[in-house]
C-alpha cells in the first residue's frame, strides 16, 4: 500500500568536500512503500547525497527529517582477509537492532540468505566471496534490519543481469511488505526504469525530468 506521508524529508541539502561544492540545495522526499531511483552521471554527487540522507555525513547546510531507524547498504567494501567474519555473521550484525530471540533471529537470517541466492556460502569468510557475492551479503545484512527507511548506494553494481533482476524484486518487495521507504543510487536503466520515482542529479543539482 502506498501512501503520501514522507518517511524522509530533505531540504536545500548542500555539501563540499574540503571547500570544494558538490551538492547545490539538493531537496528530498522519500515517501513509505516506494523505491526512489537516484541516477545521474559519475560524480554528481549521488553517493554524498545517500550519505546525507543517512547521516553518515551531515549537510552543510539544509535539513533531514527521518521518521524512524535508517539501514544503509554502501558499495562492496574492500574486506581484509585476516577478518574471520562469515556471511552468516554479517546477516546477523542486521537483527542485533531488533533484539530477537536467537531462534527468530537464525531464521530471519537463513531468509535473507534464501532471499539474496547465497544459500551454502553461509560458512564462508566474507572475503573469500565474488565481488558480486559480497554485495548480495550486503543487501541481506541490509533487508534484515527491517528498517522503515533502507538507503542503498549502487547494489546492483558489478551483478549479472539475473542478479540485478533479484535485487529490483527484492527492493520492490521490502518496500511493500515493510511500508519502508527505499532509496537506491542505481546506474541500471531497468532499475530506473523499474523505481516508482527517480531523482536525478547533474553536477550536484536536482535535474528537473
Ligand atoms: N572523499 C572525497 N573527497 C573529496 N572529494 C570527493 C570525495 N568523495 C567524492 N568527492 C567528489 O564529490 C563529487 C561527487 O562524488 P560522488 O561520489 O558523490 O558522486 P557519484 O554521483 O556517486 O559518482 P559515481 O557515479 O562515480 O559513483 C565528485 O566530484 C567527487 O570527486
Amino acid at each position: 500500500m502506498k501512501t503520501s506521508t514522507s518517511a524522509l524529508t530533505a531540504r536545500s541539502l548542500s555539501y563540499a568536500y574540503d571547500g570544494r561544492d558538490v551538492l547545490h540545495g539538493v531537496s528530498v522526499t522519500l515517501p513509505p512503500g516506494t523505491v526512489t531511483a537516484i541516477a545521474g552521471p559519475n560524480g554528481s554527487g549521488k553517493s554524498t547525497l545517500i550519505e546525507l540522507l543517512a547521516g553518515v555525513r551531515a549537510p552543510r547546510s539544509g535539513e533531514i527529517t527521518r521518521c524512524g531507524a535508517v539501514a544503509l547498504v554502501v558499495q562492496r567494501p574492500s574486506v581484509p582477509d585476516t577478518l574471520p567474519v562469515t556471511v552468516f555473521d554479517v546477516v546477523t550484525m542486521g537483527t542485533w537492532a531488533r533484539r530477537l530471540d536467537r531462534r527468530r533471529a537464525r531464521s530471519e537470517v537463513a531468509e535473507a540468505i534464501e532471499k539474496v541466492d547465497l544459500i551454502g556460502f553461509e560458512k564462508q569468510p566474507l572475503a573469500a566471496l565474488s565481488g558480486g557475492q559480497r554485495q548480495r551479503a550486503l543487501l541481506a545484512q541490509g533487508i534484515v534490519q527491517e528498517a522503515p527507511i533502507l538507503l542503498l548506494d549502487e547494489p546492483a553494481a558489478g551483478l549479472d543481469s539475473a542478479s540485478r533482476r533479484r535485487t529490483r524484486e527484492i527492493l520492490a518487495e521490502y518496500a511493500t511488505r515493510c511500508g519502508a521507504a527505499v532509496a537506491c543510487v542505481t546506474h541500471d536503466d531497468e532499475s530506473i526504469v523499474a523505481a516508482d520515482r527517480v531523482l536525478r542529479l547533474e553536477s550536484g543539482r536536482t535535474v528537473v525530468p
